[in-house]
């Protein structure tokens, strides 16, 4: 395996299944939590960004609700997971408290990363969480969704947290030492795969559903999980939660479990993401100083925007356009037209002033923004 690999990532983000979070499927497994909660806490003080998402709500709501038995009904599972989502938070809190850092809760649901506006909302809120030192500690929003529930698959809201905020790897820890040639708990043949590419579609064949009643998803979601972070150039490794820290050893490039990487270098990948995505919804009329900024790689400021043309919200697409009229770039626009026919040919320390708030200082961040050949 290439050392360099995970030990290069910066920018982390770490999964934690319910058959890992629970005792048992009722209740949390505390020390568990503490555990990652150090292992996150040694990254943070290597200078690596940590993002974790946690399933266990509903355990955790069982257990304060006295439920002994899963529900079947949608409803009383969400209900559950509303409950145990405060148990959930509280442990994590007390956990990363310890070690001197704060948490966040977020709540997402795959629709809120399907929508451009929301997108963005999420990209700048946990990528300032990041910014600020905090570990976002990130859930379903079990409330307004139901298919997430029914098939348990938080290793696919990992991906997208990973595609979203750009991670340089998506650690999945479960409840196997990771993905092996068929389910180990059916096939006492099946051995443990140590590296794959990710995407490679004979890995689905040998991946099966849950193992257990706690868990939902299975190896199938983690190994389409890893489909989906290589998009955006995550590597993806998928572990055994039991191991001696599993998440300090991975982050430093150690082999632990299934190595799953990315063949695509991270912008590349987000710029072809966005290349193949964007239905222009108005322009952007740059003078010349901009369209030169943006050719020589830099974001899009408000100071070189002299129009803004058609009705678009916070994250539409939008076009660059030169002084000559060509298109020259497209990208996804921090502000709305409204927005940002005010604050068109201002300088970034007025935006403020005018709007009374400021989202980014640019229109379009380079890394949002493809220059169109
Ligand atoms: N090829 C495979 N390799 C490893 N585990 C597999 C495989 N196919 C199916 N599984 C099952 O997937 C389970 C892990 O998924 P799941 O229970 O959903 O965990 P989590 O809650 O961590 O997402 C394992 O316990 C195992 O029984
Ligand atoms: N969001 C729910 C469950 C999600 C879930 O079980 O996902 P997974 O850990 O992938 O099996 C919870 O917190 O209980």
């Amino acid at each position: 395996m290439n050392k360099t690999r995970l030990a290069s990532a910066k920018r982390l983000v770490v999964k934690v299944g319910s058959a890992l979070v629970t005792n048992n499927g009722t209740g949390l497994d505390l020390a568990a939590i503490e555990d990652w909660a150090r292992q996150i806490s040694v990254l943070h003080q290597q200078g690596k960004e940590v993002v974790l998402v946690s399933s266990g709500a509903i355990a955790c709501g069982m257990q304060r609700l006295g439920w002994a038995k899963r529900p079947k009904s949608v409803h009383e599972l969400q209900a559950a997971a509303a409950v145990g989502q405060m148990g959930l938070v509280q442990v994590y809190e007390g956990a990363f408290s310890k070690h001197g850092l704060q948490t966040a809760q977020i709540l997402l649901t795959h629709d809120d990363l399907a929508d451009r506006k929301r997108y963005l909302n999420a990209r700048s809120t946990l990528t300032t969480l990041l910014g600020l030192g905090v570990v976002p500690i990130i859930n379903e929003n079990d409330t307004v969704v139901t298919d997430e529930i029914k098939f348990g698959d938080n290793d696919t809201l990992g991906a997208l947290v990973a595609n979203l905020i750009e991670a340089d790897a998506l650690i999945i820890l479960t409840d196997q030492k990771g993905l092996y040639t068929a389910d180990p708990r059916k096939d006492p043949n099946a051995t443990l795969i140590q590296e794959a590419t990710a995407g490679d579609e004979s890995l689905e064949g040998m991946a099966g559903g849950a193992g257990t009643r706690i868990g939902t998803g299975g190896m199938i979601t983690k190994v389409i999980a890893a489909k989906r972070a290589a998009r955006s150039g995550a590597h993806t490794a998928i572990a055994s939660g039991h191991e001696t820290d599993p998440i300090i050893r991975l982050a430093n490039g150690e082999p632990v479990g299934t190595l799953l990487v990315s063949q695509t270098p991270a912008l590349a990948a987000r710029k072809q993401w966005l290349a193949d995505h964007l239905q222009l919804a108005g322009r952007l009329l740059l003078d010349t100083g901009a369209v030169n900024a943006l050719k020589s790689g830099k974001s899009l400021l408000p100071i070189g925007v002299i129009a803004a043309e058609g009705e678009f919200e916070r994250g539409a697409a939008v076009a660059c356009i030169d002084p000559q009229g060509q298109e020259i770039a497209r990208g996804l626009s921090n502000y709305g037209s409204g927005e940002a026919r005010l604050i068109a040919r201002k300088s970034t320390p007025e935006i403020e002033d005018i709007l009374g708030y400021v989202d980014e200082p640019e229109i379009i961040h380079r890394d949002n923004l493809v220059l169109v050949d």
